[in-house]
Formats: C-alpha cells, sequence, structure tokens
C-alpha cells in the first residue's frame, strides 16, 4: 500500500481522502486549518454529506486513513500528491490561484523523492503547465503533473464518487496517465484520457453547460409567464427526447454554490484572455443574477411597502440537502427585503449556523416551518428542501396572518394552492392564476 498525499480537505479533498481510503490506499490528508483537522482526527466531517462520517470513523479505524497539519508528515515519502485546495473568484472573476501556488511550494519543499502531482481543483486552462513548472524549478526531485478535474455534487458527493460517469484523466506523458487510472481501477468508473489542457477545459465546459441548461429554461420560464404556459410542462415535454433530457431544466429562483457562479465568469475570462468574447456565458449569468430580481418584483407589486410586515423564508442553502450558503439565491433576496424595511424570519434544516455568520441578527430564525410561517404576512421559499416540499399548503393558509406565498423552487401544484386558498406566486407558472383570478386569494 503505497502513501497518498491528499493536500487541501474542503468538500473535494475530504471525499477524495475517503474514497481513495475506500478502495484499498492509505491516505494522509494535509489542511492548514487547525479545527478542521481536530474535527476530522475525531472522525466528525467539516462537511454535511450523509454518510460521509461513517466512512471517516471506519477508515480512521482501518488506519488507511489519517489527517494532520504538518506538511512533513504528509508530504515525505509520498509519491503521489492530490492537490485539492479553493481556487475562488477574484474580484475582475477570474479564478484565484494563490492557494494553488502556496500548496505547490509547500509539496515542493517536502517532497523526499520522484512523485506525481494530481490536481482536482478547477484552474484555468495552462495551470497545469504553470504547476509543473514551478514545482520543478523549486523541488529536489522531478515531478509530474497531471489534470484530474472533480464532478462531484455537494450533498450526493460520496455517490458522485463511487458511480462516477467519468473520470477524467489529463497528462502530457502515458506513464504518469495510466498510473493515476491504476489508483482507481478498483472503482471500476469509466476513465477518458486526454492532454492537460482538454481535461481542464472539460471541467469549465461541464458547469458552464449545466449553468446553460438552467438559464435557459429560467428564461423560457419568464416567457411562459408572458404567454401564459407551464415552465414544468414545458420542461417535462423538452426532457422527453432524449437528446436534450430532463436533467438541470428545472426553473427557480437561479443556480448557487461554490462553483457555477465563479466557474462561469472564471470561464468568460479565460476566453477573455485570448480575446474571445464568450456572449453565450455573459448572457446565461445575466439571466441567473436576473431570476431573483424578478422574484423580488413579484413581492415589491404584491405589497406595495413592506416595512414592517413579517416575511417568513424557507430554505437558506444553495440547494437541497447541504449546509451551504456560499452564492445562495436566498442571500440577496433577504439583503433585499432587509432594505425595503421588512422584518425577516428563516428557517433552513442545516443551513442556519452558517446563514449567521453571514446575516447575524439582522434577521429572526425559526427552527420549524411552522415556527417560521407562524403569523406571518408572506412566505418566500428559496430551497426545495424536502421537508419544506412536503409541508401540505393547507398549513401556510391557517399559520399565515396572509397567506401568500411567492415560491422560488415550485414546490406545490397550481391546483394545491387554489384549493387551500392560498395567493401563490411560482417561477413560470404565474399567467394562469393571474389571468384566471384563480388560486390568488389570500385569507382576507
Ligand atoms: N465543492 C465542490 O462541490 C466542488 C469543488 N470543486 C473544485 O475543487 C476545488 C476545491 O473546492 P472545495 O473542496 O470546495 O474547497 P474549500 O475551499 O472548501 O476547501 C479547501 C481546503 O484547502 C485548505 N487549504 C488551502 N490552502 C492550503 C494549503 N496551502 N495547504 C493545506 N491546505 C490548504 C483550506 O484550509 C480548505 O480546508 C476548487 O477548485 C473547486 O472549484 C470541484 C468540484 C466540486
Ligand atoms: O464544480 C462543482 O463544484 C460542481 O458544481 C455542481 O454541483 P453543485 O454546485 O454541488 O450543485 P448542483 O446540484 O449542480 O446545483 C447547482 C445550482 O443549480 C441549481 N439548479 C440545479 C438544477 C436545476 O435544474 N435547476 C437549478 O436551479 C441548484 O438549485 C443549485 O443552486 C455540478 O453539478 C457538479 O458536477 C460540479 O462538480
Amino acid at each position: 500500500m503505497k502513501k497518498i498525499t491528499v493536500v487541501g480537505t474542503g468538500y473535494v479533498g475530504l471525499v477524495t481522502g475517503v474514497a481513495l481510503a475506500e478502495i484499498g490506499h492509505h491516505v494522509v490528508c494535509l489542511d492548514k486549518d487547525v479545527e478542521k483537522v481536530e474535527l476530522m482526527c475525531s472522525g466528525i466531517s467539516p462537511i454535511y454529506e450523509a454518510g460521509l462520517e461513517g466512512y471517516l470513523a471506519h477508515h480512521l479505524r482501518t488506519e488507511r486513513l489519517e489527517f494532520t497539519t504538518d506538511p512533513a508528515v504528509a508530504i515525505d515519502g509520498a509519491e503521489l500528491v492530490f492537490i485539492a485546495v479553493g481556487t475562488p473568484e477574484l474580484a475582475d472573476g477570474s479564478a484565484d490561484l494563490s492557494y494553488l501556488r502556496e500548496a505547490c511550494m509547500t509539496v515542493a519543499e517536502y517532497l523526499s523523492g520522484p512523485a506525481t502531482i494530481v490536481i482536482k481543483s478547477t484552474v484555468p486552462v495552462g495551470t497545469n503547465d504553470l504547476i509543473e513548472q514551478l514545482i520543478n524549478e523549486h523541488a529536489l526531485y522531478p515531478i509530474s503533473v497531471v489534470s484530474n478535474p472533480e464532478f462531484l455534487r455537494e450533498g450526493q458527493a460520496l455517490y458522485d464518487t463511487f458511480q462516477a460517469e467519468r473520470i477524467v484523466i489529463g497528462s502530457e506523458n502515458k506513464a504518469t496517465g495510466e498510473l493515476l487510472q491504476e489508483v482507481y481501477a478498483p472503482l471500476a468508473r469509466p476513465v477518458f484520457h486526454t492532454d492537460r489542457r482538454s481535461a481542464e477545459l472539460i471541467k469549465y465546459a461541464s458547469n458552464a453547460f449545466l449553468a446553460t441548461k438552467i438559464s435557459f429554461i429560467n428564461e423560457m420560464a419568464a416567457l411562459c409567464d408572458q404567454l401564459g404556459a407551464n415552465v414544468d410542462d414545458v420542461a417535462w415535454g423538452m426532457g422527453m427526447d432524449t437528446r436534450i433530457g430532463h436533467s438541470f431544466l428545472k426553473a427557480g429562483a437561479g443556480y448557487g454554490g461554490s462553483c457555477f457562479p465563479k466557474d462561469t465568469k472564471a470561464l468568460v475570462q479565460i476566453a477573455k484572455e485570448v480575446e474571445h468574447d464568450f456572449q453565450l456565458m455573459k448572457a446565461v449569468i445575466d439571466i441567473n443574477d436576473f431570476q431573483r430580481h424578478r422574484i423580488l418584483k413579484w413581492m415589491k407589486d404584491h405589497y406595495t411597502n413592506m416595512r414592517g410586515l413579517r416575511i417568513a423564508v424557507l430554505g437558506l442553502s444553495f440547494k437541497p440537502n447541504t449546509d451551504d450558503i456560499r452564492e445562495a439565491p436566498s442571500l440577496k433576496l433577504i439583503e433585499a427585503l432587509i432594505e425595503c424595511g421588512a422584518d425577516v424570519v428563516a428557517y433552513d434544516p442545516a443551513a442556519i449556523p452558517n446563514a449567521k455568520e453571514v446575516l447575524a441578527e439582522r434577521i429572526c430564525y425559526a427552527y420549524s416551518v411552522e415556527e417560521a410561517i407562524e403569523k406571518a404576512d408572506g412566505c418566500l421559499i428559496m430551497t426545495e428542501w424536502n421537508e419544506i416540499k412536503e409541508t401540505p399548503i393547507e398549513v401556510y393558509h391557517y399559520l399565515m396572518e396572509h397567506a401568500v406565498v411567492f415560491d422560488g423552487r415550485n414546490c406545490y401544484s397550481l391546483e394545491d394552492a387554489k384549493r387551500a386558498g392560498v395567493m401563490y406566486y411560482s417561477v413560470g407558472r404565474n399567467y394562469a392564476s393571474r389571468r384566471s383570478g384563480d388560486g390568488v386569494k389570500g385569507k382576507d
């Protein structure tokens, strides 16, 4: 069992470390965040991912998985080093490579023999070439760099790893590519070999394409509102064509998270550097930003003045089954509601601790759907958690002061809203209710 090092244990690094241990490797994970490392050493996952702690505890016991803040312990003797540090967004939208550079310098300093460096972080095209140059300039031993972008989704990261639809390996020589393929062999998943630059671009192209599908359907939703169609039916009818497919055609409040917003902007910058004006991507980003303005407009048009109104916000995380609020559309809408003078009371099954770090005491927090909506003048749904979707719509009618629901994730059917006497706004389905005047009556 050869030692494998993973540098950076955020979502990607931790799941990679656990998966590599599960398929039989000895993995040492290095992170500079002392608190995080202490948590992981005691079997606690710093990220919200069902099932992860079970694997973590198991492999701490099998001793196939270790965590340390000491680069000497992590890197000395390693022949394979995975790097999975963050590549956040800079002010101009391009990727900040400073964490990556620092990690590479640490690796160069502590390597004790020739090694292969595997870059899992999402990086602009050409970065792997620069890293190879940088580490070789500073290390005492020769190294090769392989690009191995990550495609996992938060909340189902283990599934996406063990059932990966593809493992992309970008290398400049056959031997290093094959070495990485051997490491992953026990997963028995499809492997696609290419050159490093193509691998780097596959990652951005994949996220950008998924984001494009979302903005496309959100733009269709705006049309549906004007033309009297139902966007959920339009998406379903389109998706029945297997060339189009059903996935990523759910209209809503727009995409958020730590990757789609930053990777779409980074791709525009990558294109700009080679004097290519990526107009399609710019439109995708603009449509996504505009989505929350559409929702705010429903609210502004409904209430002439929101000052002093109690508005419940259900769902804070950028999507269900995660506590991650990075770039969550809910945050920007809440800021706008505060600006309009509303008293916001928010509920989320998992993200309240993270939200408190950002919004602090500027809003109130509830500990159930019912507590949030009780006596509220309006309710804004921002994340389609099962717990929220499964709350019968009648509950809004009974508990709210004024049963008005602004649903940014289309959690309820128009028929149910109508039957329950809830005034119901949703994405790409508003025309019908406006035209008929049905299903738009509040309690009073
Ligand atoms: N979060 C996700 O779902 C996915 C992320 N990615 C990409 O993977 C990369 C990592 O993303 P996350 O895991 O979300 O990042 P993150 O920002 O959550 O975690 C990065 C970790 O690296 C550590 N770190 C930073 N510099 C270090 C250094 N010099 N030495 C040791 N540790 C260091 C930090 O303390 C932190 O724990 C990014 O490029 C991201 O775009 C790709 C696919 C999915
Ligand atoms: O590079 C990354 O970090 C990852 O980004 C996304 O994964 P993730 O951000 O975890 O979440 P998704 O499930 O893709 O959802 C992203 C956003 O799109 C929104 N979305 C998704 C699908 C849809 O039909 N409509 C829609 O609005 C979600 O609400 C969410 O805000 C990709 O799906 C992963 O393949 C990729 O590895």
